[in-house]
């Protein structure tokens, strides 16, 4: 069963519910997995982070970055960094901004490369868009995201209107896929391929 931590920050809300939506889809693809608010990382939480299969990463998008909280974790992880003790643990990223655009790539590439500098493995949503004509908001995947998994929240929207339905979904669905990418990861390693 593979251990997967989900390290996020929430200010208001609106990313916890993404964290609990992929959540929901690692724990239902089968992983041992757990949230862990980047504000409560205490020694255990290194521990638990150090022990995982793969680490999720989640932030808002805070003025076209990930929010100040979350790169305090980042930076606080350079102790990992020295030894390299994440490295070839999967990576994955979630964020979710106000603007349906609101440079949010910014924040997943910030991730990547917080993942790279550990020498982890990315895993990106591996979902097509709903970029047609007849899509609607709530549809899968709507707000594009590919490297890694995007949401929305209006600006005068609480955490109980939003992120929207599909976008909860996409999130679930995003959590089984990097549930099941750690599995096959970590059977290959063991297998010594
Ligand atoms: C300091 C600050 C900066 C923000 N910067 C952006 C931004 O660059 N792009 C955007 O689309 N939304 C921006 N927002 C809106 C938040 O991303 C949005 O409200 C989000 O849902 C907050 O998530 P949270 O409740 O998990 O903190 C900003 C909000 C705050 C408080």
């Amino acid at each position: 069963m593979p251990k997967i931590v989900i390290v996020y920050h929430s200010g208001y809300g609106h990313t916890k519910k993404v964290a609990e939506a992929v959540l929901a889809g690692t724990l239902e693809a089968g992983a041992d997995a757990k949230l862990l608010p980047v504000g409560e990382i205490d020694d255990a939480g290194w521990a638990e982070l150090a022990a995982a299969d793969a680490i999720i990463f989640g932030a808002p998008t805070y003025m076209g970055g990930p929010s100040a909280d979350f790169k305090k974790f980042a930076d606080a992880s350079s102790k990992p960094w020295f030894g390299q003790t994440w490295k070839d643990k999967i990576a994955a990223g979630f964020t979710n901004s106000a603007t349906m655009n609101g440079d949010k790539f910014s924040t997943i590439q910030y991730f990547v490369t917080l993942a790279m500098q550990h020498s982890m493995i990315w895993v990106g949503t591996g979902m097509m868009p709903s970029n047609t004509k007849a899509a609607t908001r709530n549809d899968l995947n709507y707000v594009g995201g590919f490297t890694g998994l995007l949401a929305q929240s209006p600006a005068d929207a609480s955490p109980e209107e939003a992120p929207p339905a599909g976008d909860l979904e996409t999130a679930r669905m995003f959590g089984v896929r990097i549930a099941g990418a750690t599995a096959r990861w970590k059977a290959g390693a063991h297998a010594g391929v």
